[in-house]
């Protein structure tokens, strides 16, 4: 572990739920394929109540006034794009949600997007953690497909160091809470 840079205290109380509830040490695979010693199960802080307000403040910090909708590939999406939204509209913001699913649906709601999503919203993608950018960049692709336009791509946590590029190729803003660096993982962890 390597000392932690100092955070505002919203990121900081994200920070401190991700170290507490969501990370793991043993021998992973990730969805690249590739192995690694520790793991972010960040659905332990998107699925835990104290772990939904943190979130929620500190992206509702960063989410643009103007936007309308939030949500990303399921299921790592889901329970951000639920809780943020469900928070912000305590706090009179009228923020829908929705998800992407890794496969059309064939019958009833055909296709891919599920939830609250129209066309011309201005959309917020989001993820609990991302490490290539694969699936933020899938759901970004999905929505602008139906006509929305993306906003923002922010999530709890980037632990990789390839997702800043995607979105900056994209002409997507990108705004992570936290990356592994804030958690203390160095690229040799
Ligand atoms: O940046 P990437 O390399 O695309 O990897 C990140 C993805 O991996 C995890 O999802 P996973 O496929 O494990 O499925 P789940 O969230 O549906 O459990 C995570 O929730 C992201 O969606
Ligand atoms: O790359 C992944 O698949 C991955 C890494 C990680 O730390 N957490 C996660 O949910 N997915």
């Amino acid at each position: 572990m390597h000392d932690l840079p100092s955070l505002s205290p919203e990121l900081d109380a994200v920070r401190a739920h991700v170290l507490e509830h969501s990370v793991k040490r043993g021998d992973f695979t990730l969805k690249s394929g590739a192995k690694s010693t520790w793991f972010l199960d960040t659905k332990q802080t998107a699925c835990r109540p104290d772990g939904v307000l943190a979130m929620a403040d500190a992206m509702l910090q960063i989410i643009p006034d103007d936007a309308t909708a939030i949500g990303g590939l399921t299921m790592g999406a889901d329970p951000v794009a639920f809780g943020v939204a469900a928070v912000a509209a305590t706090r009179g913001r009228d923020l829908r949600s929705f998800s992407v699913r890794k496969e059309a649906k064939g019958h009833g709601v055909t296709g891919r997007l599920a939830g609250a999503l129209q066309p011309g919203d201005k959309v917020v993608i989001t993820e609990d953690t991302t490490t290539r950018g694969t699936s933020l960049m899938e759901a970004v692709d999905v929505v602008r497909e139906y006509g929305c336009e993306v906003v923002l791509v922010t999530l709890i946590v980037d632990r990789g160091d390839t997702c800043a590029a995607l979105c900056e190729a994209a002409g997507v803003r990108y705004q992570p809470l936290l990356t592994s660096h804030d958690l203390g993982f160095g690229p040799d962890d």
